[in-house]
């Protein structure tokens, strides 16, 4: 049994905040921003939750598949901006979809948070355990960042995006993977912490918002990423000019520029469109991956060959060559 990604959708926030919208509320401005990072815009949420911008992605993917939600096995969404811990948002998702018959859980792998979830969706249906399910990145970071700190707030953005995937496969979805973590350095990219605050313990520390050690992470991005590609190409057997598209962690275009030279690989491989929606994080490959279907860049019919690459916080990185 073979899994296929049969459909892909994509939404992000109506409302859009540009550069220069930022630098009316903090000291900022559109150039350094688009020099530095390749960001001119992002969607940033007036209200809907993580689990809204999701549950939109399913219920496209539903509607466009025609597959009856029923037959649904599973959910998966992976997320660090859930809207609440219990019930998941993968949980709030399959009750807006009616997919009565879905298990449902949120995956936490910040930006590889996708490809680490359709790793595991792929293995739940080629195994033959399973027939049907839906695996969505969503993020509403917006409510985690400091928006008085100008180095991360520039940065990111709110948006959701899924595939649905069925066991109609008619070659392997994923040819070969490689995902990685590395838990010492986590304290570089920390959000969301929840402290002991009892009466039996007090709190020993206070932030909650989004503090991350930029330096650190571009020259993890920069040093680690490529290598993890190469060990993937290596286990595929294909050469990096055999694969159509890398599809990347959408963070910064700079690094874009950085891994195609390191790899050997033309820049215009790389997609790229966090100029529109920033680094929206476990969210930004699957858009990617969903408009360039919608754009016609290539389509779902098994004959193109992607790299999917993220790579963020935990630090976790990891990769995917698949079939699409
Ligand atoms: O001064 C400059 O040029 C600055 C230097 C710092 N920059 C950074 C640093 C790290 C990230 C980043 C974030 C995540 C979290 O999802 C994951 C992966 C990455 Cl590589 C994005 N930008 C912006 C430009």
């Amino acid at each position: 049994t073979f899994a296929k990604i049969t459909q892909a959708a994509h939404y992000v926030p109506e409302n859009v905040v540009s550069n220069d919208d930022l630098s009316k509320i903090m000291d900022t401005n559109d150039e350094w921003i688009y020099s530095r990072t390749g960001i001119k815009n992002r969607h940033i949420s007036t209200g809907e939750n993580t689990s809204d911008l999701a549950t939109k992605v399913a219920k496209q993917l539903i509607e466009n598949s025609g597959v009856d939600p029923e037959l649904i096995d599973f959910i998966i969404v992976a997320t660090v901006t859930p809207d609440s811990m219990m019930p998941s948002t993968a949980a709030r998702v399959q009750a807006q979809v009616g997919a009565t018959n879905a298990f449902a859980y949120d995956l936490t792998a910040a930006c590889s948070g996708f490809v680490f979830a359709l790793s595991t969706a792929e293995k739940l249906i080629s195994s033959g355990a399973y027939q049907r399910g839906i695996v969505i990145g969503a993020e509403v970071f917006s409510k985690v960042i400091d928006w008085s700190d100008r180095s991360t707030a520039v940065l990111f953005g709110d948006g959701a995006a899924g595939v649905l995937l069925d066991n109609s496969g008619s070659q392997p979805l994923i040819i070969a993977e490689k995902m990685q973590t590395d838990g010492k350095r986590g304290g570089s990219l920390l959000s969301s912490y929840a402290d002991i605050q009892t009466p039996f313990a007090s709190v020993s520390y206070e932030g909650s918002n989004l503090s991350m050690e930029g330096r650190a992470i571009f020259d993890f991005a920069v040093r680690d990423v490529p290598k993890n590609i190469q060990a993937t190409l290596e286990k595929s057997d294909l050469a990096a000019e055999e694969i159509d598209y890398y599809l990347l962690h959408q963070a910064n275009s700079r690094i874009l520029d950085k891994m195609a030279k390191k790899l050997g690989v033309t820049r215009n491989k790389f997609l790229q469109n966090m100029q529109e929606y920033g680094n929206t994080s476990a969210a930004s490959i699957p858009i990617l991956l969903s408009e360039s279907v919608k754009n016609g860049i290539f389509s779902l019919d098994g004959q193109t060959k992607v790299v999917l690459t993220g790579f963020g916080g935990g630090l976790t990185w990891g990769t995917a060559i698949i079939n699409l």
